[in-house]
């Protein structure tokens, strides 16, 4: 009786799950360039959290850079087209993401990157996805947040004044059009006390 009453309270702790794509908000930045933003798109994110903690094989990466080789302030996982995913709500949140996007889009999200910041001192400097066709096409990058909120920041490139959204605890942002081109984005340090993030990037094939 205890055991099964545990049993049935831990898969109830254990529901993991998506809601809807339909109340999600776009916000255009101009220059062609907009995201779409949809708070708490998934539910059980602190769970989901501590799964990818300690299930995905996560690699610390060293750089090169000002001529030293410098750590990568971030835990990294990439997962390619063919590659499963490490939870099955992913695979669900990629074909979701590629339903709601498809006229749009014109193609299915295939990749997942995979960023762990361990605390403040983690980060990603001002960047566009811009490795792949990203740099010379429209195209879509859509990143579902688990665990503590991080400021996402977003400016015109060339210069302007940045955008801040905090993105944690099953948020959704969908970077679009010229986005990561005529826009760069980062999580910048911070010295305030911050919990741990994780961010799945979804990518169509051939954008990084
Ligand atoms: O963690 C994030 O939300 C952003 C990550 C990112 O920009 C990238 O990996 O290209
Ligand atoms: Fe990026």
């Amino acid at each position: 009786m205890g055991a099964y009453l545990q049993g049935s309270l831990f898969d109830q702790a254990d529901d993991i799950g998506l809601g809807s794509l339909r109340g999600t908000r776009r916000t255009e930045l101009g220059s062609g360039a907009w995201i779409d933003l949809l708070p708490g798109w998934l539910r059980g994110a602190d769970d989901l959290f501590t799964r990818l903690v300690a299930e995905v094989p996560w690699k610390a990466e060293r750089r090169h850079m000002y001529e030293q080789m410098v750590d990568v302030p971030r835990l990294l996982a990439f997962y390619g087209a063919e590659d499963p995913l490490p939870h099955p709500v992913l695979s669900e949140a990629r074909e979701a993401l590629s339903a709601y996007y498809a006229t749009e889009l014109g193609e299915p999200f295939t990749t997942a990157g995979l960023c762990y910041y361990r605390d403040g001192r983690d980060s990603v400097a001002w960047h566009g996805d811009r490795i792949g066709r990203g740099g010379t096409e429209d195209t879509m990058v859509a990143i579902l947040s688990v665990g503590a909120p991080r400021d996402l920041l977003l400016r015109p490139r060339g210069g302007g004044s940045a955008l801040r959204r905090p993105l944690g605890h099953g948020d959704l942002l969908v970077m679009g059009g010229s986005c990561q081109r005529t826009w760069e984005h980062a999580i910048p340090k911070s010295s305030r006390a911050t919990g741990p993030r994780i961010s799945v990037q979804f990518r169509p094939s051939g954008v990084a």
